[in-house]
């Protein structure tokens, strides 16, 4: 199981454009028009699956909202940090 990160690690490693909101980090992506939100919660629900770890998600018009914590650790791990970058790649 991922050990969660302390304070320090979570600021170090915050990619830009995530915020940490408690034992979460989030980022509300932001496109032109809702039918590009949805395709986008597709390719990462996809990436979600590949990676066997699972974000929630709000969708938006015009937006979508992901939020990630790792739920068997209790906090934020090392998985939290790589599928927000992953995430990032597919924006
Ligand atoms: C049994 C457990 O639910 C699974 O190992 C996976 C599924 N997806 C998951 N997703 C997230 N965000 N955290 C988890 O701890 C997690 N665990």
């Amino acid at each position: 199981m991922a050990d969660r990160l302390d304070d320090d690690e979570i600021e170090q490693r915050l990619p830009d454009g995530w915020e940490r909101d408690g034992d979460e980090i989030t980022r509300t992506y932001e496109f032109d028009d809702y039918l590009k939100g949805i395709s986008f919660v597709t390719d990462i629900g996809e990436v979600a699956e590949e990676e066997f770890h699972h974000p929630e998600i709000v969708v938006g018009y015009k937006e979508v909202e992901v939020r990630l914590t790792t739920h068997d650790a209790g906090g934020i791990t090392d998985k939290d940090m790589r599928l927000a970058d992953l995430f990032d790649d597919e924006y």
